[in-house]
């Protein structure tokens, strides 16, 4: 399926969030949840649809999206994701709401 414009938005937008020049906001989204590094066992009882970014390069790559309405849903879960699962006021949870504010500036509808 040949990169649509659209979507070479969304993997160019990708790889800027993954850059370093976001690590301090963007370490705890940039691979999958490891509950037994992290010793969170309960994560997959609360988080149903787990995703980060690494995996949504990945989709990028096996042009598993369609457009940018997919790529969107997938990083708006992300951040779902983050507030459900570390509450309110801790550091996980404020670096998703710094981290999403990024991406809304970026992402122009
Ligand atoms: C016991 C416990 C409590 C909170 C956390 N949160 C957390 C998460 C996390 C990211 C996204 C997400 O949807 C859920 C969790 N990532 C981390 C990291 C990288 C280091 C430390 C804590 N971290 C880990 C373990």
């Amino acid at each position: 399926r040949r990169m649509t414009p659209e979507l070479r938005f969304c993997q160019q937008l990708l790889r800027e969030l993954m850059s370093k020049k976001y690590d301090a906001i963007s370490y705890p989204f940039l691979e999958p949840v490891d509950p037994v590094a992290l010793e969170c066992p309960n994560y997959f009882n609360i988080i149903k649809h787990p995703m980060d970014l690494g995996t949504m390069a990945k989709k990028m790559e096996d042009a598993e999206y369609s457009n940018g309405e997919e790529f969107e849903k997938d990083l708006r879960l992300v951040f779902a994701n983050c507030y459900a699962f570390n509450p309110e006021g801790s550091a996980v949870n404020m670096m998703g709401h710094r981290f999403e504010a990024v991406f809304n500036e970026k992402w122009v509808k």
